[in-house]
């Protein structure tokens, strides 16, 4: 019956009970993981993983026998608690190995008498591999990631096992950093040799994910690429694209480290969807964090860009509007096949009411499908599938196609309906399930009882059997009752089976009767006595028999589901994906009407007009407590045209403290994210030629965890912007310098706003306190001043957060102290110091003859293109003439 056990269980080493023998080699085979080792109802931990495991989940730490003449520490968790003690630790950062009894105590007798059951690791949980509701945050994608570098390539390969998406994208090593922490992974998987080098290190730190090194060799491209064809199942990769080294290296670790967690069971992956790093707005970790883009800076949800703007209703739509957000596009005509798809919703707010209202009912069938196919689904899941299927048809004919074409849906929304149109084989699975699922299923097959009556006419038989024969049992206790005077209780249990019980007072008699009685005794407790009779065991077996019939035919039944689901995994994977976009897309035009957005115009020029641009985060708060937001335009432009009217390429931005500077700044940098995304944006019109790299900077943030102060951490996060920002791209910098000495911040901040106008020529807005830089205006050529207006009246200070042409004379610091409350002497005698440092500015105010403004800097060195450095790393020598083709059209996407 049962397939042979690949790890039949070995004697155990001398002195070793054999069960603690199997324990320990479960854990040499993981010696990584906390070890959750079965016996009976609860998986018990041993050893240093019982320690760990107590101090994280407050859990009894008890000792059991003898391990080489010391006492053996041990922990339990009952099986059917598992699910929230395992998220503890994975939350805490921990990898769970489960080894489960893979057979019953009966098979493991048919081996022998003395033969223990067998046991093996059946899975390793870790948290980039999660695949249960209970263990996934519902509206957040969970994933696993590998790093490769080859050849002076990186590359990030990425699974969503929950969803089985993969995706695999090949980048320069300067992009490695913005190109993972766009994924947001749970863990990361890195080469050994990888994990510290310096290169490498900064991006495993940004990407927030627990870090796990495999050997080196495993990322070894031929042996990668023979894993990554074993875990699709194809003779050759080359079917699904034509992959660099660095990428088959980093698919390689996903698929090794899919092997060993998942315990060789093939989850239903997508194939990798390629994309080159052009295809994305570059945004590096530090940018995300400073603009909060799916989390805030203390690491929450809510009072993100994403949790302001999100008004999906399903978890699959919420999930894809997230990864939306997180990689804005940078190619226009895909941005704008977006956009033309959230302008149709948005015009035809009935239909877009109907297709949300039938959204909301479809469950989370990208991760129902994934979990059967891992073999760890339930009869729910069939049941999310079956809603799927059901509100995909419906949602096809929401959308009936009208007589005038130009009133069609557009590209997007067509490909979605198209992936909505069942095939034969999901129609079918689709009917089956109507057919044959009971509506509301249990969570688990085991126990049966989810089939439909009707749908297997022998199972109906075998539960017919099975139901009458428990009521003859119940006519029986009413029978043996009448004729023997005892009162009797029909009773059930696991090792009797059914039995008649009644107190040992009342047993008395029927011991006296002697053989003839019909009653046979079966059992003695301190106040009970339990008998049986001929007909209640042969009613016993009858029921057992057609109860384990019925069970088993239920298991058939979901099982040929499962099969055909794993079967069907891609195309309903697509039917997913489906649902999501359409979710996502109708929830962006909700958003845009509820907030009064406008479709941005989106080009490849280098220009960044906004009028009337709102913060919609700050939006949102400053309306909750009833006061109106200021909206402000912005216009900045990075080609190289002078003369009157023409567009700054960096606006310095001066204003008191608590002016709305960082607001205006964020704002600016926000509306690229949401345009590009192929969102509306909160303004009355913005024009922005697309960006390539986004860069937000906030002086002097504190990284005591990683030990660097926190001047250190502003400039290594400023020379990131210096080498790495394009023409194309845009940079919000606010009080960079401002963590030093006064002149050492104004140099720091004056040589940066020259360099980024002068060699990385990218659109810039640039606030500061220091208002000397508002001189640059007077030396370079595309510098505009920019100030936040205040004004002072009857000695109080008015914010109108307005942005006007022209530099603020000051900060009004002592007037925000006295605004935040700052006891009055203190305000006053801050005043009196103000009113003497000033007066000794003026008189010796010599800043014009310091050197930093009057020598002329030596022009900078040329900054490499990113064309001249892709250019240089090429071997043409080492290169096979595939490669050399595969090169070119790398260098002709960069140039693009
Ligand atoms: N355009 C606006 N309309 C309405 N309120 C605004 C606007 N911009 C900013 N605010 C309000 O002003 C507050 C302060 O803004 P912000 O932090 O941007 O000022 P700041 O000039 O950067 O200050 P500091 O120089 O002290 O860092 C915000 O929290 C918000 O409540």
């Amino acid at each position: 019956m049962n397939a042979p056990l690949a790890h039949p269980p070995q004697p155990a080493p001398d002195g070793v009970t054999p069960v603690m023998g199997q324990y320990l080699a479960a854990k040499a085979a993981q010696p990584d993981a906390i070890v959750f080792f079965r016996m009976g109802d609860f998986y018990e931990l041993f050893f240093k993983d019982a320690e760990i495991a107590s101090a994280l989940l407050g859990i009894t730490l008890t000792r059991r026998g003898k391990h080489q003449g010391e006492d053996i520490p041990m922990a339990g968790v009952p099986v059917h608690a598992m699910d929230g003690y395992l998220a503890r630790l994975i939350r805490a950062g921990q990898r769970v190995a489960i080894c489960d009894q893979i057979e019953t105590p009966a098979e493991a007798k048919k081996r022998g008498s003395k033969a223990i059951v067998a046991r093996d690791i059946v899975r390793v949980v870790t948290p980039g591999t999660l695949t249960e509701d209970s263990l996934l945050e519902a509206r957040g994608a969970n994933r696993l990631a590998a790093v490769a570098i080859r050849k002076g390539r990186a590359a990030v390969a990425v699974v969503e096992l929950s969803a089985g998406a993969v995706d695999s994208v090949a980048c320069a090593l300067e992009d490695l950093a913005a190109t993972l922490a766009a994924f947001r992974p749970s863990e990361v998987l890195v080469p050994d040799k990888l994990f510290s080098d310096d290169a490498v290190r900064p991006a495993l730190d940004g990407s927030g994910g627990v870090v796990q090194a495999l050997a080196s060799a495993v990322a070894e491209p031929a042996a990668a690429r023979d894993r990554v064809e074993r875990l699709y199942g194809v003779a050759s990769l080359d079917g699904f694209g034509a992959f660099e080294e660095a990428e088959v290296s980093a698919l390689g670790l996903v698929a090794a480290y899919l092997e060993t967690t998942q315990a060789g069971k093939v989850p239903a992956l997508t194939p990798p969807r390629r994309s080159g790093e052009s295809g994305f707005l570059a945004i590096d970790p530090a940018t995300r964090q400073s603009l909060e883009i799916d989390r805030t800076q203390r690491g929450e949800r809510e009072g993100s860009l994403l949790a302001c703007l999100d008004r999906t209703v399903t978890s699959g739509g919420a999930r894809a509007l997230a990864e939306r957000v997180a990689r804005p596009l940078r190619d226009p005509l895909a941005i704008n096949e977006g956009l033309d798809a959230v302008e149709w919703l948005l015009e035809r707010r009935d239909l877009r009411r109907d297709l949300r209202d039938a959204l909301r009912a479809s469950a989370d069938v990208a991760r129902a499908v994934s979990r059967l196919a891992l073999g760890r689904g339930g009869p729910r899941d069939l049941a999310a599938i079956r809603s799927g299927l059901d509100i995909a048809e419906s949602i096809g004919g929401l959308f009936v196609v009208p007589a005038n074409p130009l009133s069609a849906p557009p590209q997007r929304l067509l490909g979605c309906l198209d992936r909505l149109t069942l095939s034969p084989d999901l129609g079918r699975l689709k009917i089956d399930l109507i057919e044959g699922l009971m509506d509301e299923p249990p969570h688990l097959a085991r126990d049966g009882g989810f089939v439909r009556p009707g749908f297997r006419p022998e199972l109906d038989a075998a539960r017919t059997l099975r139901d009458d024969s428990r009521r003859v049992v119940a006519d029986l206790e009413a029978r043996a009752v009448a004729e023997s005077g005892v009162p009797f209780k029909i009773k059930h249990n696991a090792v009797l089976g059914y039995f008649l019980e009644t107190t040992a007072k009342h047993a008395e008699p029927l011991f006296r009767a002697g053989p003839e009685s019909p009653y046979i005794h079966r059992q003695t407790l301190a106040a009970q006595v339990r008998f049986t009779t001929v007909e209640l065991s042969e009613l016993d077996a009858k029921i057992s028999q057609a109860g384990f019939r019925a069970l088993a035919m239920e298991g058939e039944t979901f099982e040929g589901w499962r099969q055909t689901v794993q079967r069907l995994a891609q195309p309903l994977q697509a039917v997913a994906d489906a649902l999501a976009e359409l979710d996502a897309t109708s929830a962006l035009a909700e958003w845009a009407e509820e907030v009064g957005a406008v479709r941005p115009t989106v080009d490849s020029s280098l220009t960044f007009e906004v009028q009337g641009g709102r913060h919609p985060v700050v939006e949102a708060a400053v309306r909750k407590a009833g006061d109106p937001f200021t909206p402000n335009d912005c216009r900045l432009d990075g080609a190289p045209i002078k003369g009157a009217g023409a567009c700054p390429r960096l606006s310095i931005v001066t204003g008191p403290n608590m002016a709305g500077k960082s607001t205006f700044l964020r704002q600016n940098a926000l509306l690229v994210i949401l345009a590009q995304a192929g969102s509306f944006v909160p303004a009355q019109a913005m024009r922005l030629g697309v960006v390539d790299r986004l860069f937000s900077r906030v002086g002097a943030g504190d990284d005591l965890a990683r030990g660097r102060s926190t001047f250190m951490m502003e400039m290594v996060e400023t020379a990131a912007i210096l080498t790495q920002a394009t023409p194309a791209s845009f940079v919000v910098l606010d009080e960079i310098g401002r963590g030093t000495a006064t002149y050492d911040g104004l140099a720091i901040a004056w040589a940066c706003a020259e360099a980024l106008h002068e060699t990385n020529r990218s659109r810039t807005l640039f606030a500061t306190h220091y208002h000397e830089l508002a001189r640059l205006e007077e030396r370079l050529d595309h510098v505009s001043n920019l100030s936040m207006k205040a004004k002072e009246w009857n000695g109080e200070l008015i914010f109108l957060h307005e942005a006007g042409a022209g530099a603020a004379d000051r900060s009004y610091g002592v007037q925000v102290a006295k605004l935040a409350g700052v006891p009055p002497w203190v305000v006053a005698r801050a005043r009196s110091v103000l009113d003497r440092l000033e007066a000794e500015k003026a008189a010796n105010d010599k800043l014009d003859d310091l050197p930093l403004f009057a020598v002329a800097e030596p022009p900078p060195p040329p900054m490499k293109s990113i064309m001249d450095e892709a250019v240089a790393a090429l071997d043409p020598d080492a290169m096979s003439p595939r490669e050399a083709l595969e090169a070119l059209y790398r260098l002709k996407a960069l140039k693009v």
